[in-house]
């Protein structure tokens, strides 16, 4: 089958695609169609962090498979309650409410509507640079004029931030607004990690205010900084908090968190959807935050994004202006664009993305890295960008 030609005339072109069909995948491990092995460090945006075909995923995915897969939210089902009883261990204190979505985008769309039924407000307050999701909700707190601009004027009123500019905090969180939304890491925006104290001004001032704070953990939560939720590394905590992308070890999901004191929410008829909390679904996020919890993963990240990082650091390459990152979520920011070399390093066997605007060199890679992994995306990186001198 000439699968190129075919997604490339019948499905709508809205990805540039690199030449490359991936067959299967195993852990932290992809093979194309040839055959051929890379290391896997793009892992779908983040979605494998847990690893590709997880043994303890597929294992709850098959026995699910094998019962129900479709259960509607106005019914219960075993494998959701299995879910949400794990889930809860794996929350701090006074996160009770979840509420469960197919996407992060829509998680984001949930802790929007959210933070305007609670506080009965309706603008936000987002930075530059961040990103949370396509649909037009969640791109009205976007702040990347690339992702935006087809699409003006945008639902929601935003106003934007700069990001990390901890002395613009108090004269931007107003009384007005309903929430403001915040990554703890941007990753989209390049891997920009927050500063605590500029989360600790967001958190004083929205408290102060009467604002809520919503963070996004879409893409740094669940592990992959070295914490749970990387908000618990800044010393802050918000009212809101959404994650999605490795939680059901690669299979759609998003959920939102919002505190208990904020009860239900909604009203029956406020929100919903078909396929949250599916069976199948649930079963495989109750296994992957088993492999969360059983496997150490926020250490592992910890430990080999430490040890990556600082091996990065070292890299004298021309192109490279500097390296950025907590846990396994790191950038490598250039001086010029980010592709060509993402072309050289799947040569080299390595996949990884861009970020920040196509100038940064994003690797997502899984939390089962071992230490020669590391040592391969340092030489496979340093081929790439070229030794200097
Ligand atoms: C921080 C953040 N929020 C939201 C999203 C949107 O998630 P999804 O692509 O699952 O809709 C992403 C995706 O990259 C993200 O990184």
């Amino acid at each position: 089958m000439d699968v190129k030609s075919i997604e490339d005339s019948l499905m709508a072109r809205y990805y540039a695609k690199k030449p490359i069909t991936i067959d299967r995948g195993f852990m932290q491990y992809v093979w194309d169609s040839s055959g051929r092995k890379y290391l896997d460090a793009h892992t779908g945006f983040g979605a494998a962090f847990l690893g590709h075909r997880n043994p303890r995923i597929i294992k709850a995915l098959t026995e699910q498979m094998n019962r129900v897969i479709t259960v509607p939210l106005t019914m219960y089902s075993e494998a959701r309650a299995e879910f949400l009883s794990r889930f809860s261990a794996a929350l701090p204190a006074g996160f009770g409410k979840v509420f469960l979505q197919n996407s992060g985008a829509e998680a984001v769309e949930a802790a929007l509507k959210a933070a305007r039924k609670i506080t009965g407000r309706s603008s936000f307050l987002s930075f530059h640079g961040s990103f949370h999701g396509r649909t037009l909700g969640a791109l009205s707190v976007t702040g990347n004029e690339k992702y935006r601009r087809a699409f003006e004027p945008l639902p929601y009123p935003v106003r934007f931030a700069p990001f990390n500019s901890v002395d613009q905090v108090d004269k931007l969180v107003t009384e007005d607004l309903a929430a403001v939304i915040v990554e703890p890491v941007q990753g989209e925006g390049g891997v920009n990690p927050a500063k605590p104290e500029f989360m600790k001004a967001l958190r004083q001032a929205t408290e102060e205010r009467g604002v809520l704070l919503i963070i996004d953990e879409i893409q740094a939560g669940f592990g992959r900084t070295g914490r749970v939720w990387a908000f618990q590394g800044l010393g802050v905590e918000p009212d809101i908090f959404t994650a999605g992308k490795p939680i059901a070890g690669g299979l759609p999901i998003g959920i939102a968190v919002v505190k208990s004191k904020f009860g239900d929410v909604f009203e029956p008829g406020e929100h919903g959807s078909t396929f949250a909390g599916n069976p199948l679904v649930m079963a495989a996020a109750a296994a992957g935050v088993d492999v969360l919890m059983g496997e150490d993963v926020p250490r592992r990240a910890a430990e080999l994004g430490g040890r990556a990082i600082k091996s990065l650091q070292e890299l004298r390459a021309r192109a490279v202006l500097r390296v950025k990152g907590v846990g396994l979520m790191i950038g490598i920011e250039l001086r010029t664009r980010a592709e060509r070399y993402l072309d050289e390093l799947i040569k080299l066997g390595v996949l990884a993305s861009a970020a920040g605007g196509g100038s940064t060199i994003r690797l997502l890679p899984p939390f089962c890295v071992s230490d020669e992994d590391v040592d391969l995306l340092r030489s496979a990186l340093e081929t790439a960008l070229g030794r200097e001198g």
